[in-house]
């Protein structure tokens, strides 16, 4: 079979009987029937505030543990890996990038992508040229000057800071991106040329990729939306 056919057949996320609720609550606030993401799809997760988007995305992350039910990614069920297979998992194959960026401050910016290609099983290649031209190649994607290399993460404006957790979560050239709502700091002009960079991106690595936010008006560069309290069957009490 043609590897063109065999990618089309192969999902990228299958949800199963996914449920969720937060230790010491009996409320779920995660309760997915089905749901497929396709082989580097760009798919658009929106809902109000509180309505669990954070909460998916650290499940499908791997990050929290659902109370029942099934992640598989790639073929692959995280859920029935242990702690140590999915952070192995997760650095190898899973790009994220969380609301608050979790980058580290006192590292330069250098530093925490290298630690990223670090933990994705690639430290030799940190050394090898391809590895810096794909990180200059990623930097320019991005509108990042090569300068801010060498500077602490912490020192840099909350946009910059946005734009290293995504070159941080695309070192390893990911098969999927998670995103969880990043341009809510940046103005509509900034927020649009970062959509653009970060669509080229994904579609030049075939990633598919997970962007969750509540901000509607980013839903055009997509291939999909899904409205999470439509995916998300939730009991509702009676109006
Ligand atoms: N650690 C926690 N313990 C208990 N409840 C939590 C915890 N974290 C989140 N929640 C609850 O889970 C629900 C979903 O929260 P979540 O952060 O996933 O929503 P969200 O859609 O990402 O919101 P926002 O857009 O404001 O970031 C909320 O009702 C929230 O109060």
């Amino acid at each position: 079979m043609q590897q063109d056919n065999l990618a089309e057949l192969q999902s990228a996320v299958v949800l199963e009987q996914l449920r969720f609720a937060y230790d010491g609550t009996r409320t779920d606030i995660i309760n997915i029937p089905e749901w497929r993401l396709n082989m580097a799809e760009k798919c658009f997760v929106f809902g109000a505030s509180g309505t669990g988007k954070s909460t998916l995305m650290n499940l499908l992350s791997g990050v929290l543990k659902p109370t029942s039910g099934t992640i598989t990614l790639f073929d692959q069920e995280l859920t029935a890996m242990s702690a140590r297979q999915k952070d192995q998992f997760r650095a190898q194959h899973i790009g994220v990038v969380f609301q608050q960026f979790n980058l580290i401050p006192y590292l330069s910016v250098a530093e925490n992508i290298q630690l990223a290609a670090w933990f994705g099983g690639k430290p030799r290649l940190i050394q090898d040229e391809a590895f810096t031209q794909r990180l200059l190649g990623l930097l320019d994607a991005l509108k990042l000057k090569p300068e801010l290399l060498q500077r602490s993460s912490g020192e840099l404006s909350v946009g910059q800071q946005q734009r290293v957790a995504i070159a941080r979560a695309l070192i390893n050239e990911p098969e999927l991106l998670i995103v969880d709502e990043p341009t809510s700091s940046l103005d509509t002009h900034a927020r649009n040329s970062f959509m653009k960079h970060l669509m080229a991106i994904c579609s030049a690595q075939n990633s598919a990729l997970l962007f969750v936010s509540h901000d509607l008006s980013l839903q055009s560069h997509f291939d999909v939306a899904v409205d999470l309290a439509e995916l998300n069957q939730l009991e509702r009490a009676p109006s």
